[in-house]
């Protein structure tokens, strides 16, 4: 959400501007606006408070029998963006220009910010990478795990009476949701109950509607017998129940919780033969089998409180050293899955970071069951983790 600050009557009058002009979607009017103001202002005596983005979608309506706003519109909004618009900015229906877009069928304009989602996350991921434009990187540093990741978020100069607000309101967050820190995860307290796994924070760590993508999954990494295959993150052991049925040489599973450990050990998986158990995190784990050599034919990764930013290290360090040749990479697409433009954002992503790391990457689309949306299943969860109707699976194999 776009940052509220303390605005004068100039400024509320040129956020109107701008606003109106993103609404009429005219350009030359919006072209001289913005040398003067913001592509992110919102009118803060306005009762449904929106951006130029949203408004600009908004003003369009719903696409017709196929027929989609014109290029006046596209264009304000490709203004908009190369303007510094946020793609995923939220308005107070908590809905982003994206969902708007969406919502009015204006496949085209949606389109249009995907691209532009893609475009800003992964500068952003660069910029991260090189410690320029971030303030937290010290916490960051200190505090052990990186959150998960924020969006290309409006920078403004705060005080550090607020700035030691923000921090304590970051850690208390922490504490109250243990699905924010991969390390807290995995020292809090799990509950294994029918069809679904609850972190102590009440997240669904993992729920048995996710079988067929298992097996799925299982299925299209192991195409015969006799082959060598690690799975990250034992979970309800779903992925793993149905890898045992493709009878592989060798089944690594690498798992990082004790109670899971426990588990392990009550069903009796520390004793079914070419199983072999790593206990720990996969961060402390491959870098003792890459050096060891190991070479596998599919690896599968499905962990939990990790964000983008922790696959693509999978990936680009790891699965890049143990993968044989022709061997398969697969992992659970489920980032962003609870907003169908910030999951269709970090699929693209991920395609070009896994192309960068040697990837080309094939997607299957799985219809997620229905009646899942809303549905009873979310009883006593914090939040649904999936609200939308397309599960992309990924299938990686190394560029030839
Ligand atoms: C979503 S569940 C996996 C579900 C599994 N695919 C299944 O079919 O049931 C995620 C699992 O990853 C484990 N995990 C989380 N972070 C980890 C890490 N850094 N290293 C190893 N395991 C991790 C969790 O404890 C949990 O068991």
């Amino acid at each position: 959400m776009a940052d509220q600050v303390q605005v004068s009557e100039e400024d509320i009058l040129l956020a109107k501007r701008i606003i109106s002009a993103a609404e009429r979607h005219d350009i030359p009017a919006l072209k001289v606006l913005l040398k003067e103001g913001s592509a992110n202002v919102m009118d803060p005596t306005a009762t449904t408070a929106t951006s130029p983005l949203h408004a600009a979608i908004l003003s369009c309506g719903e696409a017709k029998d196929g027929k989609e706003a014109g290029d006046d519109a596209y264009q304000t909004v490709d203004l908009l963006l190369s303007n510094g618009a946020i793609w995923n900015d939220l308005n107070k229906e908590d809905e982003t220009p994206g969902c708007v877009a969406l919502r009015l069928g204006q496949r085209k304009i949606y389109e249009n910010i995907v691209e532009a989602g893609v475009r800003a996350e992964l500068l952003f991921a660069k910029m991260q990478a090189l410690g320029l434009g971030d303030d937290d990187e010290e916490e960051e540093e200190e505090g052990e795990e990186v959150l998960e990741e924020q969006p290309a978020v409006k920078k403004q100069k705060v005080d550090e009476e607020t700035a030691q607000a923000v921090t304590q309101a970051v850690e208390e967050e922490i504490l109250d949701d243990v699905s924010k820190d991969n390390k807290a995860y995995l020292r809090s307290q799990l509950r294994y109950k029918p069809g679904i796994l609850l972190d102590e924070s009440d997240n669904a760590v993992m729920m048995d509607w996710e079988t067929e993508i298992m097996q799925r999954h299982a299925e299209t990494l192991i195409p015969k017998k006799g082959l060598k295959v690690m799975n990250v993150g034992h979970g309800m052991g779903i992925v793993d129940t149905a890898i045992q049925t493709h009878e592989p040489a060798e089944h690594h599973i690498i798992e990082g919780h004790p109670q899971v450990h426990q588990r392990l050990r009550e069903q009796g998986w520390y004793d079914k033969p070419n199983v072999i158990i790593h206990e720990g995190r996969w961060q402390d784990i491959l870098p003792k089998l890459v050096e060891q050599g190991v070479v596998l034919d599919a690896i599968y990764y499905d962990t939990f409180a990790e964000d983008y930013a922790a696959l693509k290290e999978f990936f680009s360090e790891y699965v890049v050293a143990l993968l044989a040749p022709d061997g398969k990479f697969g992992w659970y697409n489920g980032l962003g899955a609870d907003r169908q433009v910030c999951y269709d954002v970090y699929t693209k992503v991920s395609e070009i970071d896994l192309h960068e790391a040697g990837f080309d990457t094939e997607w299957e689309d799985i219809k997620v069951p229905a009646g899942l949306h809303g549905s009873k299943q979310w009883e006593g969860t914090r939040r649904p983790y999936w609200t939308i109707d397309l599960y992309k699976l990924p299938v990686n194999t190394f560029v030839k």
